[in-house]
This record gives structure tokens, sequence and C-alpha cells, in this order.
């Protein structure tokens, strides 16, 4: 079974060294447009197996999709990373033809795969995949959610003094610094909830600093993150690949659920091996149902610019 990284970047080459180390595949296809670059990390990667003990394979490949063929997932992190003082929208211009010819070139060797779609900005970018490519919405999954909700246990386990392991909290909505929407009401310390121990300016403070971990990331490093960006993907290619049906939030194409039509916006899913088998249906409060509401609004003027720009 053959899993295909495109992007040997910050993010795609973490994403395939987790997905080597957890040896989720016989072989990992690592594709970048840039000359060498590809083959250079799966080199150094591979060479990391004898101290790592995988058996995994995985190779380097110069924009050559034929080596790509029968990939049963394949994970989009082609394209550019924000600077600091940029928004992940303001990449928009860049990134969707850059998305959408990667998708349409994956699909043309592996008409059965799974798309895992990361480039920024995420939502629009997974939603611009499924209408480009016709995929079932079953098969399109955008990661953002999975992240935002890992950095959402961090903030939490700072203030709370708790192993993250611990911590049960999701982020729903777009992935964007003003769309993402962290469930505090919903999170919990092994069951118990943790707005018990928080007062509300605590909680401000923890969704503020969730909201806000990308960016925060991207001004002190200079790029944006790839470390748990990384790791986030390979845990979801895991759950698909294993067919572990974990729960966790990515962008799925809605049509009625939470209130939503025509859109790719982060939500509750169970992924397994056909890709997100369900969407879990959580009881928002009227607070959330706005915020939701409000972030679907933000995701919809971004997607519509898809048309301005001639990428759909
Ligand atoms: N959804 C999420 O949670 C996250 C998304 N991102 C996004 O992931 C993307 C990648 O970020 P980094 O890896 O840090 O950037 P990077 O600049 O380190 O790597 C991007 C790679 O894409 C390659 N590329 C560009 N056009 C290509 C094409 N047509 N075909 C194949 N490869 C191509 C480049 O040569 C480069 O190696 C960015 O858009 C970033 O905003 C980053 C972190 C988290
Ligand atoms: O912040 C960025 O631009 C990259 C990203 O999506 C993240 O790390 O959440």
């Amino acid at each position: 079974m053959k899993i295909t990284v495109v992007g040997a970047g910050a993010v795609g080459a973490t994403t395939a060294d987790n997905i080597v180390r957890k040896e989720l595949a016989e072989e990992v296809v690592l594709l970048d447009i840039k000359e060498g670059l590809a083959e250079g990390k799966a080199q150094d990667m591979s060479q990391t197996a004898a101290l790592l003990g995988f058996d995994s394979k995985i190779i380097g490949v110069t924009n050559d999709y034929a080596q790509t063929a029968g990939s049963a997932v394949a994970v989009i992190t082609s394209g550019i990373p924000r600077k600091p003082g940029m928004t992940r929208e303001e990449l928009i211009g860049t990134n969707a033809n850059i998305v959408r010819n990667v998708a349409e070139n994956l699909l043309k060797h592996s008409p059965e795969v799974i798309l895992v779609v990361v480039s920024n900005p995420m939502d629009t970018m997974t939603y611009l995949a499924l209408k480009a490519t016709g995929l079932p919405k079953h098969r399109i999954i955008g990661m953002g959610g999975t992240l935002d909700s890992s950095r959402f246990r961090y903030q939490l386990s700072l203030r709370l003094g708790a192993s993250p392991a611990d911590l049960n909290a999701i982020v729903i909505g777009g992935h964007g610094d003003t769309t993402m929407i962290p469930l505090i009401k919903h999170a919990t310390w092994n069951s118990v909830p943790v707005t018990q121990f928080l007062s509300a300016e605590e909680q401000q403070q923890i969704v503020a600093d969730t909201m806000v971990g990308g960016a925060t990331l991207t001004k002190l490093i200079g790029t944006s993150a790839w470390y748990a960006p990384g790791a986030s993907s390979a845990a979801v290619v895991e759950s698909i690949i294993r067919d572990q049906k974990k729960l966790f939030t990515a962008s799925v194409y809605l049509e009625g659920e939470y209130g939503q039509h025509d859109i790719n916006l982060g939500v509750p899913v169970v992924l397994g091996k056909t890709g997100w088998e369900r969407i879990l249906d959580l009881p928002l409060d009227e607070e959330e149902k706005a915020a939701f509401a409000k972030s679907a609004d933000a995701v919809r003027n971004m997607n519509n610019v898809l048309k301005e720009i001639g990428a759909l």
C-alpha cells in the first residue's frame, strides 16, 4: 500500500517523516516541484531507518506523478506558507492554482485516492479540490481542526497543570485566525468540565491564544509551523489507513449539517478506511451556533474568490 505526500517543504516532509515512523504504508512517495528537494529529504529520512527501526520505504520524486500511482491516501501540502503579519487567506492567489493542479494530477494516477488537504487557506483549498476533481465528498478531508484542537488542549494543559492527553477539547469552524471556534464549554478534564477550574477571564484567554496559535508561531519562527501540523496530518492519515474511527475535527463538505450547505468547514467527524464516515452532531448553544454561522460566512466569501481568480 502506498501513501503520497505532495510538497516536500516543512509540513510535507514532517508529515512524511511521521508516516514512515508509524509504518502506515509499505511505500511513501514524497513529491515536490523543486528539483531534487523531495529526493534529498526522502534519502535523509531513509537514513534514520536503521536507528528508528522502521521498514517503510520512502522515495522522493520531482513532479513525477506516475510514481504516485495507486496511492490509497495523498496529503497535499504544496504551496506557499504565510509570513509574519499575513493571514492564511492572503495565500489564495498563489495556492489555488497549485492545489487544483496537484489534485487533478493525483486523481489521474490514483482514482481511488482519499485526499487530505493541508495547504492554506485550507477550508477553501479543500472546497476547491472537491469541486475541481468531482470526488465523492467522503474522500476529501481538510486538515486544520485536528491541529487547532491539539493546540487548544496544549493551552488548556498549561493553565490547568494537566496532561494534554487527559483533556478532551475540540475546535470547530474555519481554520483561520478569526474563524475557528474553540468549544470551551464542551471541554473536559477526564470528563469533568474544564470550566469548573477556570475563571471567565482565563477561559477567554485560552480561547484567544488557541485562535492565534498559528499566527503566534509564524511571528516567532518567521514562517508557519510544521511539527504539530505534520503530526496532525499523519494522525489523520493513520485513522484512515488503520480504520481507527477516531473522532477528529476536519473540514468536510456540509449538506445541511450544522445549518450549512455547499461549504467545507471544520466539524467533528469519524475517520476510517472510506475517508470521513460520519459527522457528529454536537448540541451547540445559541452563541456557538452564531459563531459557526459567522465562520461559514467568512469561508464562503473566500470560496467566492475562487471564481474571481478563475480557479473555479
Ligand atoms: N492546514 C493546516 O493546519 C496547515 C497548513 N499549512 C500550509 O501548508 C502549506 C505548506 O507549508 P510549508 O510546508 O511550511 O511550506 P514550504 O514552503 O516549506 O513547502 C511548500 C512546498 O511546496 C512545494 N510546491 C510548490 N508548488 C508545488 C507544486 N505545484 N507541486 C508540488 N510541490 C509544490 C514547494 O516547492 C515547497 O517545497 C502552506 O500553504 C501553509 O500555509 C501549514 C501548517 C498547518
Ligand atoms: O499559521 C499558518 O499559517 C499555518 C497554519 O495553518 C497553522 O499552523 O495553523
